[in-house]
């Protein structure tokens, strides 16, 4: 699954975040870098226990939930709490898988990572390079726009030459746990937003409804 949500921030909420992310603490990526990361890793990243990781990353999760795309998408389960990087002066983080379970700090909680999502902070043409590769996909987003992509999949972010490009990456285990089943529903969801808007009434579209919490029943896993 590779897939992209525009507009998660407007253009003021945008703003606010920037300006606080400028004036942050950056740490050495390195720091949190899991074995098989941290020989690729050259970003700065600002610590977990930072309270504006804590603020900004709720302020995000919170614009997500009201996101009906990505919740749609996702089919969010429980969320990492988001985390927040910065690459400049040759800054990248080299080809690797991420880790398969999370555990959330201060609880006992762990997670599977089913979907990787990063959060574009700076327009295309504030910063050069800074790509996400993944699949043969070279994902460069205007600011605010999310990337949703499986978290099996080997990424990494190209050196950022000029500039310096700002994220949040976060990850999250989904309702539905197989890409294609998701893929499947997301597809079948989309249809029926669409006919809902021309056939309101249509006896079909409440079949298809059912249909769908059926499949998502069959499917999902709590
Ligand atoms: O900065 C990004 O877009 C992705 C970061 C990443 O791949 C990671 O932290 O595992
Ligand atoms: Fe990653």
């Amino acid at each position: 699954m590779m897939l992209i949500i525009p507009d998660v921030l407007d253009a003021e909420q945008l703003r606010d975040c920037r300006a606080a992310l400028e004036t942050a603490s950056w740490q050495d990526g390195r720091l949190s870098a899991g074995h098989q990361a941290v020989h690729a890793k050259t970003n700065q990243q600002l610590a977990q226990n930072d309270p504006l990781t804590q603020q900004l990353g709720d302020f995000l999760l919170e614009c997500l939930s009201r996101n009906p795309r990505f919740m749609a998408a996702a089919l969010p389960l429980k969320v990492v709490p988001p985390r927040f990087n910065r690459y400049a002066g040759g800054g990248q983080y080299g080809d690797h898988i991420d880790n398969a379970i999370f555990s959330v700090p201060g609880t006992s909680q762990r997670i599977r990572a089913d979907l990787s999502a990063t959060l574009f902070f700076n327009e295309p043409d504030e910063y050069d390079g800074g790509e996400l590769v993944t699949r043969e996909r070279r994902i460069k987003l205007p600011a605010g726009h999310l990337v949703l992509y499986s978290s099996g999949s080997l990424h990494r972010v190209e050196p950022v030459t000029r500039g310096a490009r700002l994220a949040s990456f976060f990850w999250l285990q989904s309702l539905v746990r197989q890409d294609d089943q998701r893929e499947l529903l997301l597809e079948l969801d989309d249809s029926i937003q669409a006919l809902r808007l021309q056939v309101p009434d249509s006896p079909e579209l409440l079949r298809l409804t059912g249909l769908y919490h059926n499949l998502l029943r069959q499917w999902s896993q709590t």
